[in-house]
């Protein structure tokens, strides 16, 4: 390792270097409106960005030698684990008060309010057994 210069900051050899994604993911510069919750923006203007680590803007799953090696396992099952719920449960709030979208700070973020739903089942008793 060396001495080095990013983005015009020296970075003495040995710097343990964290990179901030909560504010890459937000740049204003590159996601109109970064705090709004819009999926949407995934299927319209952002459709074809990468989430395997080529296309530094988002990065959930890191980038280069060290980035997350389940990445295709969890595109994969993420998928298929959202849309069984979706197809078994009705899903219901229980309020109308407007969703509380405020984060928690820490290594990772989380909401800062849990959000209460309720589940009800949508098909027949018989779909859900488990077991023997
Ligand atoms: C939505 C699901 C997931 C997300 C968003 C995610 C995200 C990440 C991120 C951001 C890292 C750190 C990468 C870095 O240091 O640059 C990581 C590392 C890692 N992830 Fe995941 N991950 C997910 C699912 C999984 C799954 C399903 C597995 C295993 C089956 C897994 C195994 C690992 C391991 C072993 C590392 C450490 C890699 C290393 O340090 O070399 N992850 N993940």
């Amino acid at each position: 390792m060396e001495d080095c210069v990013v983005s015009g900051y020296d970075i003495p050899k040995g710097t343990r270097l964290l990179v901030n994604l909560w504010k890459i993911h937000r740049d204003p510069n590159i996601w109109s409106d970064p705090c709004e919750f819009k999926p949407e923006r995934f299927l319209t203007n952002q459709k074809d960005i990468d989430l395997k680590g080529n296309h530094f803007e988002l990065l959930p799953f890191g980038t280069g030698r060290r980035m997350c090696p389940g990445v295709y396992f969890a595109l994969q099952v993420l998928p298929l684990a959202l849309a069984n719920v979706i197809q078994q449960f009705v899903i219901n709030r229980t309020s109308n008060e407007p969703i509380d979208m405020s984060e928690s700070s820490g290594l990772t973020t989380s909401k800062a309010t849990p959000l209460e739903v309720l589940l009800a089942p949508r098909l027949s008793h018989q779909m859900y057994h488990v077991g023997s």
